[in-house]
């Protein structure tokens, strides 16, 4: 049994807008990233797995239970970032954090304190003067510091800045290792490439795509850029296959082939540049988002 699943959900908001028969399951020890441009209709999933909102059709699973009919039990399992974190403006970062561990009934802060250690969260001051970033990390702690077997995280590192992006990439790396599911939103694409197993791609509400990440590293195009010593030899070997295109002594190759090939044509030529480049997730995900639905 998958621990999240999701089966036809559909929430109409009308005009087009909302979720449509969306399907996807997430197996136990998977980190999936869940990924669509602004408007997709990430949050609305999310919020269905919560049980905050029913599907008008469809059902969502956690750990067996339905999101809707059993929402507190799912919720009390979950560790959960919400997209837009409601704060107690008033209360001091570290206070509202004890304040939402009594309520999940957590006696030990051990974990809490780690994770502010950890992510360099001085917690004194009024959540109402805290940066974005700040808050962004009382999420973080809250969502991690049960110790929860199923993560699902709402754009977490929207608000950290690089340094802070590597250390969520870190907690993922633990969170995997332990065994732990995770499901989370993003838009970046970087952290998804380092730390998700497999990608579901939503866009107007419906899922367009579910890859694995490996298959999706592999499926990223090289673009080689080889400067020869005169424009006869560019020519060719321009001539010499697909893919090619000439300019003065230079030839741009793509290709999603092997660079061993290549390499041992080139060996019949005086090359006096050679660059690569690989495609980046982030273009790759352009041409998902570009595609009509399907
Ligand atoms: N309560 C609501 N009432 C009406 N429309 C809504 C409601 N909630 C969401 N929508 C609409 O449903 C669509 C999907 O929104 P959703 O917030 O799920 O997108 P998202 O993929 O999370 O986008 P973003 O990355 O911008 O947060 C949008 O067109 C949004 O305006």
């Amino acid at each position: 049994m998958s621990v999240i699943e999701i089966q036809n959900i559909t929430k109409d908001y009308g005009k087009g807008r909302g979720v449509f028969d969306v399907s996807f399951a997430v197996e136990r020890g998977e980190v999936v990233g869940f990924l669509g441009p602004n408007g997709a209709g990430k949050t609305t999933t999310i919020r269905q797995l919560m049980g905050f909102i029913r599907p008008d059709r469809g059902r969502a699973e956690v750990l067996g239970m339905d999101c809707f009919a059993q929402r507190d039990q799912v919720q009390a399992r979950l560790g959960y970032l919400p997209g837009e974190i409601a704060f107690m403006e008033d209360m001091t970062g570290t206070a509202f954090i004890r304040f939402i561990a009594q309520m999940k009934g957590m006696g030990d802060l051990a974990r809490a304190r780690q994770l502010m250690e950890f992510l360099e969260l001085d917690g004194r001051g009024r959540i109402r003067r805290m940066s974005k970033g700040m808050k962004q990390k009382i999420g973080l702690v809250i969502a991690f510091m049960q110790d929860p077997d199923v993560l699902v995280l709402d754009e977490p590192t929207s608000g950290l800045d690089p340094l802070m992006q590597g250390k969520f990439v870190q907690l993922i790396s633990r969170a995997k290792k332990a065994g732990k599911t995770v499901l989370m939103s993003s838009h970046m694409f970087e952290e998804v490439e380092q730390t998700c197993d497999r990608v579901v791609i939503i866009k107007e509400g419906r899922v367009i795509a579910a890859e694995e990440m490996q298959h999706l590293r592999q499926s990223r195009t090289k673009v080689f850029l080889i400067d020869f010593a005169t424009a006869a030899e560019a020519e060719r070997f321009c001539a010499g296959g697909a893919g090619r295109q000439l300019d003065g002594c230079r030839v741009v190759l793509r290709t999603s082939g092997r660079a061993d090939a290549l390499i041992k044509e080139l060996a019949g030529y005086t090359v006096t540049e050679l660059a690569t480049r690989t495609q980046s997730l982030e273009e790759l995900f352009m041409h998902y988002y570009g595609r009509g639905s399907k």
